[in-house]
C-alpha cells in the first residue's frame, strides 16, 4: 500500500515538532526516516500510525483520506526498540496473539492459525523456539518474535520505530541484513525509523534526512550519500572534512589555501564552506610549491583495509582526516609529524547566502 503525508504540522506547546512535512511513501518499498535525536521520527510515524493526530495536514493510504481512521482501519503493523512480548505467553501463542483475538466472524481456524504461526516461525527462522518463553530469548531472537507477530495479521503497512536500537553492534548489522531480505520476500509497505546513518543507508530503498521536523533531503541511499542536498546531510552522513572561507569567481580561499570549486564560477565574493569526505582527500609526499594543503601527520591507525590519518593543518587552522587504502599507507610510510600534501579529489561547497 502506498502512503502519502501531506503538510503535516505537529506542535507540543510552543516546540515545533513537525513542519510542513509532506513525503510519499512507494507502494512495497523499505523507506528510512534517518535523523538526530529528537528530530521528529517518532512523532511522524506515530501519526501515519493513527496513533497521534496532526494538528494540521493529511494522511493518505492508497490514495485514501486516512487522516480520521482508527489505528485498527489502518491495518499498520508495528515493531518498537523495546517490544513488549508477553512474557507469560510461548513464542507460539505471542504470534497467534493477533488472530486470536479478531472477533470471531473475521477469525481463522485454529488450524489454520497453527498453519501461519509456523510459517511465520520459518520466515523469521525461529522455528525450534515456538514453545520456549520471552524470557529464555536473545535481544535479537525477540524482535524477530517481535516481527512475526507484527506480520501475522497480514499489515498493510509496517512501521518499524529503532528495532534494533536496543542491541549490540554485531547483532544490529546482523538483523538489518536479514530486515532487507525479508522485505525483499515480503515487499510489505514499511518505513523504518532510524539514527544510524550505516543502517539507513545499508536497508533502505529511500531514505528521507530529517532534522527539527523538517525534511531535508529524500532519495536512494546511494544519491543521499553522493550528493547531499544541504550541509546538514553532509555532515550527518558520514565524516567530512570542512574549508570556511569566501568563494570567488570558481575558487575557494580558506585562509592561506586556494581550492578549485568550478560550480562557483559566477560567484563574487561570498562566504562559503567546503565539504570533502575522508576517503576522497589524496595524501601524497610534500612537495614545495605544490598545489594541495600542507599538513603534518597526528596520527594513523592502519588495521584492516584502510589507513585512517589524522592531520594538523600547517595553517594551524584544525584537524582533518583522511582514509586511504592501508597499502597506499604503507608505500608511503609516513611517520608522525611529517608534512604531507592533502589534495582533495571531489569537494562541495556550499555557500552562506544572506537570507
Ligand atoms: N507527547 C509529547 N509531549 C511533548 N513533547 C513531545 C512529545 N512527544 C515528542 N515530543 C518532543 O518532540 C520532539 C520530537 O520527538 P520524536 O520522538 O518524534 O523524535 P525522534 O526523532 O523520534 O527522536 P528519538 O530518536 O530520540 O526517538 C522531541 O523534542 C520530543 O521531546
Amino acid at each position: 500500500m502506498s502512503i502519502e503525508v501531506l503538510n503535516i504540522k505537529k506542535r507540543f506547546g510552543d516546540f515545533v515538532a513537525l513542519d510542513d512535512v509532506s513525503l510519499s511513501f512507494p507502494q512495497g518499498a523499505l523507506t528510512a526516516l534517518l535523523g538526530p535525536s529528537g528530530c521528529g521520527k517518532t512523532t511522524l510515524l506515530r501519526i501515519i500510525a493513527g496513533l497521534a493526530q496532526a494538528d494540521s495536514g493529511r494522511v493518505l493510504l492508497e490514495g485514501e483520506d486516512a487522516s480520521h481512521q482508527h489505528v485498527r482501519q489502518r491495518q499498520v503493523g508495528f515493531v518498537f526498540q523495546h517490544y513488549a512480548l508477553f512474557r507469560h505467553m510461548t513464542v507460539f501463542d505471542n504470534i497467534a496473539f493477533g488472530l486470536r483475538i479478531k472477533p470471531r466472524s473475521q477469525r481463522l481456524p485454529a488450524a489454520k492459525i497453527r498453519e501461519r504461526v509456523k510459517h511465520l516461525l520459518e520466515l523469521v527462522q525461529l522455528d525450534w523456539l515456538a514453545d520456549h518463553y520471552p524470557s529464555s530469548l536473545s535481544g535479537g531472537q525477540r524482535q524477530r518474535i517481535a516481527l512475526a507477530r507484527a506480520l501475522a495479521v497480514e499489515p498493510r503497512v509496517l512501521l518499524l520505530d529503532e528495532p534494533f536500537g536496543a542491541l549490540d553492534a554485531k547483532v544490529r548489522k546482523e538483523l538489518r541484513r536479514w530486515l532487507r531480505r525479508l522485505h525483499d520476500e515480503l515487499h510489505v509497505t514499511s518505513i523504518f525509523v532510524t539514527h544510524d546513518q550505516e543502517e539507513a543507508l545499508e536497508v533502505a530503498d529511500q531514505v528521507v534526512v530529517i532534522n527539527k521536523g523538517r525534511v531535508e533531503q529524500v532519495g536512494p541511499p546511494a544519491e543521499v550519500y553522493e550528493n547531499p542536498a544541504s550541509p546538514f546531510v553532509y555532515g550527518f552522513l558520514g565524516d567530512v572534512n570542512l574549508f570556511a572561507g569566501r568563494v570567488h569567481q570558481g575558487v575557494l580561499h580558506a585562509g592561506p589555501i586556494s581550492l578549485r570549486a568550478p560550480e562557483h564560477q559566477q560567484v563574487h565574493d561570498l562566504p562559503g564552506v567546503g565539504y570533502v569526505r575522508p576517503h576522497e582527500l589524496d595524501v601524497t609526499p610534500y612537495r614545495p610549491g605544490e598545489e594541495g594543503i600542507v599538513a603534518r601527520l597526528l596520527h594513523a591507525n592502519a588495521i584492516g583495509p584502510l589507513a585512517q590519518l589524522e592531520f594538523q593543518r600547517e595553517d594551524g587552522t584544525g584537524l582533518l582526516q583522511a582514509l586511504i587504502p592501508s597499502e597506499a599507507y604503507r608505500a608511503l610510510a609516513p611517520k608522525t609529524g611529517d608534512r604531507l600534501l592533502l589534495k582533495p579529489r571531489r569537494m562541495e561547497v556550499f555557500l552562506e547566502q544572506a537570507a
